[in-house]
């Protein structure tokens, strides 16, 4: 795939659950000569045979089904980051249940076809599963989730075929006696279901890191998690997300140990980014989900502010709504002498974009877009001086590890904000 940062979270998929088995056309045993002595010692075996064919509690004759055709389900799976491989592979066929295996006769021997197994197919955790009017089935946020998306076919059932002076007798014991030759249908297993989907990749992470590229998003993820994101000295190395997980704050105790959260490593933004500029706007819809936003900003480039303002100013054209996201500025680099002179300046710079809440008219916050539609609404009539303030500005050097651990507090610090005030933790999904 020659550009996969364009296809990575999104794909049209086709399942095709299993059709049902067959069931079995069966003759039922002769029952009609008057009988012998010899039929009499036959009937008796018979009979023992009889009582042991399947019956339910009324007493009536329980034939074979074919097996069940098998279903399709989605699940979300960690181990997935990408929808890449659904665009090698794009058709995906549960298996048929198996025909009731039966030479033509009613023994006690038959059994059911067997039940085809489910099909089961992973994709990454914060999958959206759509069908192809666009109608959500499925939000798979939590890794286990599951949607089952079609059903495989019924299994057939089978017949008593009897000569006719029979018939009567044999109804009084089962209603699965065949009438006419157009009962044969009853006995084929049905089609199982196809759909047409649609995969959406929604990255889901309490915190986003944003940026202009080379800003340093993705030593920071690597030097405060686990996290192994390509790194290195030009723009665009980041082609897709990457998630690393923060542990929880030891020095809250053991009761509040589970502050852990999840950060994402965004492509970095430039101009344009919302017109589709540089990577596109791919990835500023996986913001979405985010709760907090930690700007990286490289604090020895020409111009930090003007860098700063461009990223916001790309989030705001593409959905106003994620400049009311708390935030935190790490003003990165400070291990060089630039950046280390004018920390304060910058900071103080910084801190004056952005109204404290109290400077002008609350204005009704933007609706959050629908997800059937694109993140982006109606441009709105605020600046970025109207919407809230940095939580707080932190000097790092995210490379040489200087002042990591305040940074930790500050984005740590933030995230409880959002749980102490109730915020959602996710976006609603769409109705
Ligand atoms: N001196 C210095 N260099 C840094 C620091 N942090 C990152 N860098 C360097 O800046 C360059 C870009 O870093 P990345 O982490 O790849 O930047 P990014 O923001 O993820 O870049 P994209 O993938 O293009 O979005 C690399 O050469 C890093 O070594 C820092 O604190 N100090």
């Amino acid at each position: 795939m020659k550009e996969p940062h364009k296809y990575f979270d999104q794909v049209f998929i086709t399942v095709r659950a299993g059709d049902g088995g067959h069931g079995a056309v069966l003759n039922a045993p002769n029952t009609q000569k008057q009988p012998t002595k010899q039929d009499q010692k036959k009937d008796k075996d018979k009979s023992k045979k009889k009582s042991s064919l399947k019956r339910d509690f009324d007493g009536s004759l329980i034939l074979p089904m074919g097996g069940h055709g098998g279903d399709v389900v989605i699940y979300a799976d960690e181990g997935k980051d990408t929808l890449l491989d659904f665009h090698n592979k794009g058709k995906y066929i549960a298996k048929r249940g198996g025909n009731v295996n039966a030479m033509g006769v009613l023994s006690s021997l038959l059994r059911n076809g067997i039940a085809a197994p489910t099909l089961r197919i992973p994709v990454p955790v914060g999958t959206v599963v759509k069908n192809k009017r666009g109608k959500t089935l499925a939000d798979l946020a939590q890794p286990g989730d599951e949607v089952l998306v079609a059903r495989g076919g019924q299994g057939g059932i089978s017949l008593l075929e009897v000569p006719q002076h029979q018939k009567k007798r044999m109804m009084s014991l089962t209603t699965s006696v065949m009438r006419d030759e157009s009962d044969k249908v009853l006995v084929h297993g049905q089609p199982g279901e196809e759909i047409k989907l649609e995969l959406i990749l929604r990255v889901v992470a309490d915190v986003g890191l944003v940026g202009l590229p080379n800003a340093g998003k993705s030593t920071l993820l690597a030097a405060i998690t686990l996290a192994k994101p390509d790194i290195a000295d030009y723009p665009f190395t980041t082609l897709m997300p990457n998630l690393g997980r923060l542990g929880g704050d030891p020095t809250l105790g053991a009761g509040m140990y589970s502050s852990e959260a999840t950060l994402a490593d965004l492509p970095g933004l430039i101009e344009g980014a919302h017109l589709g500029k540089g990577l596109g706007r791919n990835f500023l819809r996986h913001l979405r989900r985010t709760r907090v936003l930690v700007h990286v900003v490289d604090a020895a480039a020409e111009n930090p502010v003007n860098d700063y303002r461009t990223v916001r100013e790309e989030l705001r054209m593409y959905n106003p709504e994620y400049l009311e996201r708390p935030y935190i500025i790490v003003l990165n680099k400070i291990d060089l002498p630039e950046a280390k002179d004018r920390l304060s300046l910058l900071t103080q710079e910084i801190m004056r974009i952005g109204n404290n809440g109290t400077a002008s008219e609350p204005k009704p916050s933007p609706e959050v877009p629908d997800e059937s539609s694109s993140d982006e609404v109606d441009m709105p009539e605020k600046t970025l001086e109207d919407y809230p303030p940095p939580l707080s500005v932190v000097g790092v050097s995210v490379l040489k590890g200087i002042k990591i651990n305040e940074m930790l507090k500050e984005i740590r610090a933030a995230l409880r904000k959002c749980t102490d005030s109730n915020e959602p933790l996710r976006v609603p999904p769409p109705p």
